[in-house]
């Protein structure tokens, strides 16, 4: 039986911590530590497969890693559509896919390609706003309120943020259920957006992308006095490295009894993050 997965909306609010997660075990580890709602990340999706985060992987890659989370988790989980896969038949393709895998909520954004704003060598562009319109009003007209939608604009480096507020605003217009401006430039062009878009802003807290084209960095502080919907964090799969890293090198250094040390035996992995499946027994 398929499992019901809570709309994402449900129990949203204020403020709620949405972290990046990647696979099951990174999802049942945020909701060991208490995560209510998930983020699938397409940056740590596309990395923890070898690519960068350009957009690289499949709908069915991202249905299967969906399917698996919802299965395991329960949790609801929105998803990054990123610019949509490529062309709005495709879109649809990833909206149908995501749908049967438990998915409700997703994330689409107003670039070309996924990726392309934070990577260097590239000219920063967001497309026509006109195309993401269309993006939002596609899945209204073939999936109507099935999906929940956040609608994402990144401001560019020496863009007016009121251009930012203004694509936001007719993404919001063209049924959007959200709207967050990553990369934005300050504190006080959040507070901006909070106001133009009551109860529907969401931020985004990543780490600055390697062209600088982030000049804030989202703060917990800010956020208490913003107050936006949902807080979504992506720095979790690449904090996984370091520890990972130190824990090879205790392996390859022959002190691997320290990786085993107090630690209960191999039950304590799926009771710990609550993967009780009938499998587990007998
Ligand atoms: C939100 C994002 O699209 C993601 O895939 O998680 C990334 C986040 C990141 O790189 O940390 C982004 O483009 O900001």
């Amino acid at each position: 039986m398929p499992v019901k997965i809570p709309r994402f909306s449900d129990g949203l609010g204020p403020m709620t911590i949405l972290p990046a997660v990647w696979d099951v075990l990174s999802a049942a580890t945020a909701r060991s530590a208490g995560a209510t709602h998930l983020f699938l990340s397409g940056a740590a999706v596309n990395n923890v497969h070898g690519y960068p985060d350009r957009g690289l992987l499949d709908t069915e890659d991202f249905a299967r890693i969906v399917r698996q989370i919802t299965t395991a988790t329960e949790l609801p989980i929105m998803v990054d559509a990123e610019a949509g896969f490529g062309g709005l038949p495709k879109f649809g393709r990833l909206l149908d896919e995501l749908s049967s895998a438990g998915c409700n909520a997703i994330m689409i954004e107003d670039q070309d390609e996924a990726g392309a704003t934070k990577t260097v060598g590239l000219e920063q562009r967001l497309c026509d706003p006109q195309v993401m319109v269309d993006r939002i009003a596609f899945i209204r007209r073939h999936f109507g309120d099935q999906f929940q939608i956040l609608a994402r604009t990144d401001y560019l480096l020496h863009m007016d943020f009121e251009e930012s507020l203004q694509r936001l605003a007719a993404y919001d217009e063209a049924g959007a259920d959200w709207v967050v401006p990553v990369f934005a430039p300050s504190k006080e062009s959040l507070q901006e957006a909070a106001v133009r878009f009551p109860g529907r802003l969401m931020v985004l807290a990543a780490s600055p992308p390697v062209n600088g084209a982030m000049k804030y960095v989202t703060r917990w502080e800010d956020m208490q006095e913003i107050q936006p919907v949902a807080v979504q964090v992506t720095g979790e799969y690449r904090n996984v490295v370091p520890p990972l890293q130190e824990a090879y090198q205790q392996a390859l250094d022959g002190r691997w009894t320290t990786l085993f040390e107090n630690r209960p035996d191999p039950v304590w992995f799926d009771e710990m993050l609550g993967l009780n499946r009938p499998l587990m027994e007998g």
